[in-house]
């Protein structure tokens, strides 16, 4: 993921000092499924194993009530500098989805990826099937042979590409007649192995390494979830198996240091494209769009609204600018302010903006209605929040998006696109498709899909 303006400081916390002598790729290569949690961002990376305590996913107080007293707990318990890890699905009453945050056994961490030496996210789209874009010494961020090579999926939209436009042109027909302002609006695609269950097993860990090798600046992650939980008549029961939310997300919800504040909302959205020249052009061309600029606006002004009464100064920059990652285009702010109270931490922060229109709506309840009304399925994790956040409140949650989520041998990926009054079904249908691209393709799968 690459921004007009300056990347951040790399940031390893303070008291994890000693334990920084990770390697990024180190940690990638360690990374297994299953009672772990893997997350890379331009300020560094980490990989959590072990779990020392949970957060309840229920309870008479608020979340982040009982993230604060876990980690409290975990301090009085003798944990040195424990974190709170995990996700909250997009509604976090949820019941069938409830938010997976543990204090984990262990934390080790490494600097940021070296964007520079992995230039993908400094390039337009690679297309794989360019013999210039082969994977090459010089070259390692296109995909190595072996690495995410070769298909072999039985691919199943959910609700098929008709029924997503339609759903799009509902929406747009609301707006027009005053309901709400916006609603994004997702669908998912379910991959099994062609072959039959059974005959190709999930290679999560080679999957993890192609997202983070082809966008190096973003926020890669494989997080474990819990065990699904089957409502049948002796009441619940648990399936074995782990299960793993992994995925690329470009945007940043929020992240705390100490009384510095950041967020980085996108919305607004184009493929790249292979050839240079057409890349720049589409990049112009969203920064130019006056509905992608309405779009990107709501999601701004909402997220200015939930975070002035916490802040004591909040720049919110007037234009936004343009943000790539190997596939897409977006338009982006890059917000950052000081804390009003050092006590509000980066998951209360979290739990203030979430959801953000970038992935709801505006009005959030109509648009929630909405949602619920026109999307066939739950979004579960998707469109949630993936992160951490220590006992002084440091931390950084990322928005979930552009991932899937793996159980035994295939995987669910999500995409949704904001619409707005002016949007058109068609492209609406085509941004989710080239969405899906960041996953598909970690996973294999070069040629579009819809
Ligand atoms: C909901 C998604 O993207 C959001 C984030 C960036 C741009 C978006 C857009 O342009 O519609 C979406 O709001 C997704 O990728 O599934």
């Amino acid at each position: 993921m690459q921004h007009t303006t300056a990347p951040a400081q790399p940031w390893i916390p303070r008291q994890s000092r000693p334990e920084t002598a990770a390697h990024v790729a180190d940690l990638l290569a360690a990374y297994r499924p299953g009672g772990s949690w893997f997350l890379s961002t331009p300020r560094g990376a980490l990989l959590a194993r072990g779990v020392r305590a949970s957060v309840p996913a229920t309870g008479d107080t608020p979340l982040r009530q009982r993230v604060a007293e876990t980690l409290r707990s975990a301090r009085a318990a003798g944990a040195d500098h424990p974190i709170v890890i995990g996700a909250v699905p997009f509604d976090p009453d949820d019941r069938e989805h409830p938010p997976h945050l543990v204090v984990p056994a262990s934390v080790q961490r490494a600097l940021p990826l070296p964007v520079d030496e992995w230039p993908t996210g400094r390039r337009p789209l690679t297309n794989p099937a360019d013999p210039a874009n082969r994977a090459t010494p010089a070259n390692p961020g296109n995909p190595v042979p072996g690495e995410a090579a070769g298909g072999g999926w039985l691919v199943t939209p959910d609700p098929a590409p008709e029924v997503y436009r339609a759903a799009v042109a509902e929406a747009v027909r609301r707006m027009g007649a005053g309901e709400l302002e916006k609603v994004v609006l997702s669908r998912s695609l379910r991959l099994e192995p062609a072959g039959g269950p059974g005959t190709a097993p999930l290679d999560l860990p080679r999957m993890l390494r192609a997202l983070a090798r082809r966008d190096p600046g973003g926020h890669t992650f494989a997080f474990d979830l819990p065990a699904r939980a089957h409502h049948g008549a002796t009441g619940p029961r648990a399936y074995p198996g782990p299960r793993t939310l992994i995925g690329a997300s470009p945007e940043l919800l929020v992240s705390r240091h100490g009384t510095t504040l950041t967020a980085n909302p996108l919305a607004g959205s184009i493929a790249r494209a292979t050839d240079p020249a057409e890349d720049h052009a589409r990049g112009q061309r969203l920064l130019a769009s006056a509905k992608d600029r309405h779009e990107h606006a709501v999601v701004i002004r909402s997220i200015t609204e939930a975070l002035s009464p916490l802040c004591a100064e909040l720049d919110v920059p007037a234009e936004p600018s343009l943000l790539r990652t190997a596939t897409m285009w977006h338009l982006s702010t890059r917000i950052t302010g000081r804390l009003a109270d050092r006590t509000v931490s980066s998951f209360d922060l979290a739990c203030a903006m979430h959801p953000t229109p970038a992935v709801c709506g505006r009005p959030t309840d109509r648009a929630r209605r909405l949602i619920g009304e026109l999307e066939p399925f739950e979004r579960g994790w998707f469109t949630g929040m993936v992160g951490w956040c220590d006992a002084d409140g440091d931390g950084e949650w990322i928005v979930t998006i552009r991932c899937a989520e793996a159980e035994r041998d295939s995987l669910r990926l999500f995409a949704g696109a904001g619409i707005v009054v002016g949007s058109d079904p068609d492209a609406e249908l085509a941004e989710t498709s080239a969405k899906f691209r960041t996953f598909l393709l970690a996973a294999g799968v070069e040629r579009p899909l819809d």
